[in-house]
């Protein structure tokens, strides 16, 4: 389904983004603070500051689920389409988990067509946040693993809670799968090929003395500082012209959203006959087995 028509079907009637409203906040924020409320995104504008802190809310581990990707992908549209807007910061709602990544059960016991659907809409999501115009923070208030990373590579700077807890990492080939060339470019282009092959191959989630070393996150701070360091970072990005800041941006990034562009149709393609594969099935299977074993 396109996201046009995913969006329709979040709107239907009993949907709870159905009457999502851009409201004065009722508390929080500064003078003039606007509060959005989707089902699993809030968002939290600060128009004089030109600034959105974007929350994800979508317990228990904020995955990536389909519906997740879609609340994302439209409420990033509309912040897009806002000209109070120029920055946004990612954040979890809660501290603990930024995001567990894509969600497993999208990935395990479905049909083609639902694999299909799911992919293009984890390629939309990257698209969105890779090319945006915005300048792009992420506030890691939690775990980090797989597509939780990937998310907070696709934004300009990243500032990590120092908790030994946290970790960040592609850490794909431990599940039985891999990263696909697009997670692998992401990654390259913010810590360089050789710590790339290195962090993809072993499948490492970094603490956040390593992610800093490595270049994996620019700063690393006391928990409670993380989101205020964020807003702080983004005022420096906004003193920039947004026309100097945007171009030399998409010169930087263009390479490798071209790629994807290019072969989107086969890369859907090789994600569906990849994750359909019995072998794998078993081995995601397995995988959530085992996270679910843990609290049962
Ligand atoms: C083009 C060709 C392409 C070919 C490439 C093919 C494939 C690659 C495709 C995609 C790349 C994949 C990217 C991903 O993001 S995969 C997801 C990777 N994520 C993880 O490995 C994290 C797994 N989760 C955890 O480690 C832990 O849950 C946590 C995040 C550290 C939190 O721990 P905590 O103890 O707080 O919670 P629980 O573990 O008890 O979890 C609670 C609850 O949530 C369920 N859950 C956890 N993570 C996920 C998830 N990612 N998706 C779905 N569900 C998840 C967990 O099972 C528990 O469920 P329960 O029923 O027990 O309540």
């Amino acid at each position: 389904m396109a996201l046009v028509a995913r969006v329709r079907a979040l709107l239907l009637p009993g949907s709870r983004l159905r009457g999502a409203t851009l409201g004065r906040a009722a508390n929080g924020g500064g003078a003039g603070a606007r509060r959005a409320l989707s089902h699993r995104v809030l968002v939290e504008a600060d128009p004089a500051a030109g600034v959105a802190v974007v929350k994800f809310r979508n317990p228990p581990v904020n995955s990536l689920s389909l519906e997740m990707l879609t609340e994302l992908g439209i409420c990033l549209e509309k912040l897009e389409n806002d000209k109070t807007v120029r920055g946004i910061v990612l954040t979890a709602d809660r501290p603990g988990i930024f995001s567990a990544g894509l969600d497993l059960t999208e990935m395990c016991g479905r049909n083609p067509a639902h694999y299909a659907e799911f992919w293009k809409a984890v390629q939309e999501l990257w698209l969105r946040l890779y090319q945006s115009n915005m300048a792009l923070g992420a506030a890691i208030n939690g775990t980090c693993p797989a597509g939780g990373c990937l998310l907070s590579l696709t934004c300009d700077y990243r500032i990590l809670a120092d908790n030994p807890k946290y970790t960040i990492g592609l850490n794909e080939t431990q599940l039985g799968i891999f990263a696909p060339f697009w997670f692998k470019d992401t990654m390259v282009n913010t810590i360089g090929h050789r710590a790339t092959e290195r962090a993809l191959q072993l499948g490492l989630l970094f603490t956040p003395a390593e992610a800093l070393q490595v270049g994996l996150v620019d700063q690393v701070v006391p928990e409670d500082q993380v989101q205020s360091t964020a807003l702080s970072v983004m005022s420096q990005w906004l003193a920039i012209p947004d026309h100097a800041r945007q171009l030399t941006k998409t010169m930087m990034r263009k390479a490798t959203v071209d790629q994807l562009l290019k072969h989107r149709e086969a890369d859907i393609q090789n994600f569906v006959s990849f994750i359909s594969r019995d072998s794998i099935q078993k081995v995601l299977q397995v995988y959530l087995q085992k996270l679910r074993k843990k609290n049962h």
